[in-house]
């Protein structure tokens, strides 16, 4: 038998409905890095820009280097940055790393194919293109050098410099809040460990995040702090008050708002869920995530729905992360989520003594593995979705 609440799957379609990627901006390519690409950026200079040699040598026609050994005068050197000239058919240039090829040239002999006196022996032939890095070779001039939808870190801001871009479209980091709830956190009796953990997981997946908390379990003191929260980020996440007990102020704040939905998901933990818009005073419609207060539900919660909201605002392309079970696990009647450590064969154990809300087992955790329902043995080597927990598990599941 299945939970009848609503599925997994369910309100992860129901976040992500109607949500676009934040309008692209146009930055310089030194302030670019971590940021997405909003449009394709085609090459406007070549990679590599001219024909040049990829060892120290000589410059030569292969027709006249054909039988070996053979002596060629030499007629000139060249070095990189040096302006090109043609090459004197019968002779060897001296030429390095980096050097524009003579044109005539087809052929860079290395210096340890060679006596490197003048006149230079030839030992060894080769054949015509033989150490020489042709211009285009890489990226052609006019062809697309990049997509729209990448994140550009250290190798794609070294190949746009190199097609020549100087600045480039990308989507705005999604700015996010969290906005932790709860007398007992205002108070000072329970540590807010929710706004750390979920700033450092928003971060994590790209965003700009603030915290908003805590606030009180009072209307006015909610709204008060929702409104800002709203009117300067593009994504609120709120936690705790969302239940069944008498001071549930987010539930209490928003549940009349025909935008919003609350209810239960088939999940544990985090089975109390709600999500809905915002209106910020520019007029932006500004998506709003309530998830459960208890700290395991909210970031497996944040994990499971916020993330893949993020991408969608960055306009990144999400796909639920997969890994094969290292041992059986016994499904339930909703999807459970279990803290779980990665192999070395990229394969995820759950963590024994799993005690439902433990932040102990959690921080000992790589992953979180969410078993869907089927109330039946998963056996071993079936592959289950992952949630990656930041930063041990990020290179064993990302990549
Ligand atoms: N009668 C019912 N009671 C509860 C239900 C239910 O369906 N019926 N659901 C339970 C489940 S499951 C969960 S999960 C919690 C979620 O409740 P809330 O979202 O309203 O969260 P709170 O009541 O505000 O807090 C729950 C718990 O977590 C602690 N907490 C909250 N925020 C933080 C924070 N930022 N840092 C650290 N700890 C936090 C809070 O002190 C409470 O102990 O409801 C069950 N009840
Ligand atoms: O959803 Mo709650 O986290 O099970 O206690």
């Amino acid at each position: 038998m299945t939970d009848p609440a609503c599925a997994v799957d369910e309100h992860r379609a129901r976040l992500l409905e109607g949500v676009t990627a934040l309008d692209p901006e146009v930055v310089p390519l030194a302030e670019a890095l971590g940021r997405v690409l909003a449009a394709d950026v085609a090459a406007t200079l070549s990679v590599p820009p001219f024909d040049h040699a990829a060892m120290d040598g000589f410059a030569v026609r292969a027709a006249d280097v054909a039988s070996v050994p053979v002596a060629l005068p030499v007629s000139g050197a060249v070095a990189a940055g040096d302006p090109v000239t043609p090459l004197v058919p019968g002779t060897a240039v001296r030429i390095m790393t980096g050097a524009p090829v003579p044109p005539g040239a087809d052929l860079v002999v290395p210096f340890e194919w060679t006596t490197g006196t003048d006149p230079v022996e030839i030992v060894q032939r080769a054949d015509a293109g033989r150490h020489i890095r042709f211009e285009g070779e890489d990226v052609r001039a006019g062809e697309a050098a990049l997509a729209a939808g990448v994140r550009l870190g250290p190798a794609q801001l070294g190949l746009l410099t190199s097609v020549g871009a100087t600045a480039v479209a990308v989507r705005p980091r999604p700015r996010l809040a969290v906005l932790s709830t709860g007398a007992e956190l205002v108070a000072g009796h329970v540590p807010d460990s929710n706004s750390p953990t979920l700033l450092a997981a928003g971060r994590a997946a790209g965003a700009d995040a603030a915290a908003f908390g805590p606030a009180p379990d009072d209307l006015a003191g909610f709204r008060a702090l929702l409104a800002a929260a709203v009117d300067t980020t593009d994504l609120v996440v709120t936690t705790g008050g969302i239940s069944a007990g008498d001071h549930d102020v987010v539930k209490a704040a928003l549940r009349d708002d025909p935008g919003f939905w609350f209810g239960p998901i088939a999940m544990k933990p985090g089975r109390p869920q709600g999500c809905g818009v915002v209106d910020s005073s520019d007029g932006r419609r500004v998506p709003v995530v309530t998830l459960p207060g208890t700290p395991i539900a909210a970031y497996a919660s944040f994990l499971l729905y916020v993330v893949p909201l993020l991408h969608a605002l960055a306009g990144t392309p999400w796909r639920p992360v997969t890994a094969p079970l290292a041992a059986p696990v016994t499904a339930g009647d909703r999807t459970v989520l279990l803290p779980g450590v990665v192999d070395e064969a990229g394969a995820i154990r759950p963590l024994p003594g799993h005690a439902g809300h433990s932040q102990r087992l959690l921080a000992a955790a790589d992953a979180l593995l969410v078993v869907p329902p089927s109330g039946r043995l998963v056996p071993e080597g079936t592959p289950v979705e992952v949630l990656a927990l930041h930063p041990r598990s990020q290179e064993g599941l990302d990549g």
